[in-house]
C-alpha cells in the first residue's frame, strides 16, 4: 500500500483494502464505493464528489475488468491513464483508490463462479455485447463484497448498468444503497465518456447526432412511442460514418420496450457507432404529454 502525502493510498490487494474499511467503520464512519475502469473524467468526479458529501470514506476502484469485454473488444487498448487518475482522486479528498491486478481480483481466471444478469441482460447493450452484464455484475458484487460500502455510485450514462446493478442489490438483498448521478456532458451535448479519446474531430462532431436524436425524441415524446421512435431514429439520417445499433423507448421499472398505449415516464436508450467506437446515451421523456 503506497500513502500520499496528503493521505490518499492506493490498494493493490483485497486484505489491505478490507484492513483500511474496517479501520475506518470501527469509528463509526460511512463508507462510499465508487467502481470505475479508470481513464477518469468530470463524469466520473461528478460520482467522486457526491461520496465525498455522501461519506466519511470514498473508496474509488479502477479496474478494466476482463469479464465484461467480449473478444474483439476494446480490453486492450482501453485508456489507462492511472497516474494522473490518482493525482486527481486526492485533490478531490479520496481516502483510497483500489487497483486490483487482474489475478488479484480472478485468482482462478475465467470460468469461475457469476452472477447472471437475466433476460434483460441480453437487451439493448448486452444484444451487441453478449456476456457484458453477466461480467459487470460479477466484478460489482465482488467489489460491494469486498468494501462492504454503505452506498455506491454509478452513473446514469450507463441506464442499464444502473438498472441491472440496483436489481442484483433488491434480489440478492445486498445491504447497501445506490445512488444515482445525472449524466455529466460537454458543453455542445456529448456526454463524456472514456470512450471519447478515440474519437478524432470529425468524429467528435458526428457523435453529437446521439444527443442530437434524444432531443428530437423528447420533442416527438407527447405524440406517442411510435412518433418519438420515428423522430429519434430519423435524427440518424444524413451522418456519414455513423450507423445506429439502437435506439428504444423502454418503461423505466421493468426496462422493456413500452407498448403504443404507454404513457408516463419513459427511457430513452440509444447507442451507435461512430468510426470504430461504440457510444451509448439516454434520456428520461414523458410519453403522452405532462
Ligand atoms: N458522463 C458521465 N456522467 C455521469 N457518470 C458517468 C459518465 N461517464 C461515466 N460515468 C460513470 O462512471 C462510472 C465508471 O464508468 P467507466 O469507467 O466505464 O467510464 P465511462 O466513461 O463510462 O467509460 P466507457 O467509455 O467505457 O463507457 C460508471 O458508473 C459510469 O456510469
Ligand atoms: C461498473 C464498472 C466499473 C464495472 O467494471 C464498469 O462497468 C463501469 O465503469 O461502468
Ligand atoms: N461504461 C461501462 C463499461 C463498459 O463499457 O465496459
Amino acid at each position: 500500500m503506497t500513502e500520499a502525502a496528503s493521505g490518499i493510498r492506493t490498494v493493490p490487494t483485497i486484505a489491505e483494502l478490507r484492513e483500511l474499511v474496517a479501520r475506518r467503520r470501527a469509528d463509526g464512519g460511512r463508507v462510499a464505493l465508487v467502481p470505475t475502469m479508470g481513464a477518469l473524467h468530470d463524469g466520473h468526479f461528478a460520482l467522486v464528489r457526491r461520496a465525498r458529501e455522501l461519506a466519511d470514506l470514498v473508496v474509488v476502484s479502477i479496474f478494466v475488468n476482463p469479464l465484461q469485454f467480449g473478444a474483439g473488444e476494446d480490453l486492450d487498448r482501453y485508456p489507462r491513464t492511472f497516474d494522473a487518475d490518482v493525482a486527481a482522486l486526492e485533490a478531490l479528498g479520496v481516502d483510497a483508490v483500489f487497483a486490483p491486478a487482474v489475478d488479484e481480483m480472478y485468482p482462478n481466471g475465467r470460468g469461475g463462479t457469476t452472477v447472471q444478469a437475466g433476460p434483460v441482460g441480453s437487451q439493448y447493450e448486452g444484444a451487441s455485447r453478449p456476456g457484458h452484464f453477466d461480467g459487470v455484475l460479477t466484478v460489482v458484487a465482488k467489489l460491494f463484497n469486498i468494501v462492504q460500502p454503505d452506498v455506491a455510485l454509478f452513473g446514469q450514462k450507463d441506464a442499464q448498468q444502473v438498472f441491472l446493478v440496483t436489481r442484483m442489490v433488491a434480489e440478492l438483498d445486498m445491504p447497501l444503497r445506490i445512488e444515482v448521478v445525472p449524466t455529466v456532458r460537454e458543453h455542445d451535448g456529448l456526454a463524456l465518456s472514456s470512450r471519447n479519446r478515440y474519437l478524432d474531430a470529425g468524429q467528435r462532431q458526428a457523435a453529437l447526432v446521439l444527443a442530437e436524436s434524444l432531443r428530437a425524441a423528447d420533442a416527438a415524446a407527447s405524440d406517442g412511442p411510435s412518433e418519438l421512435l420515428a423522430e429519434g431514429v430519423a435524427a440518424f439520417g444524413d451522418h456519414d460514418g455513423v450507423s445506429l445499433d439502437y435506439l428504444v423507448v423502454v418503461d423505466p421499472d421493468t426496462f422493456l420496450p413500452v407498448g403504443e398505449d404507454y404513457r408516463g415516464r419513459a427511457l430513452v436508450l440509444v447507442a451507435a457507432i461512430v468510426g470504430s467506437t461504440r457510444l451509448i446515451d439516454n434520456a428520461f421523456v414523458e410519453v403522452g404529454g405532462d
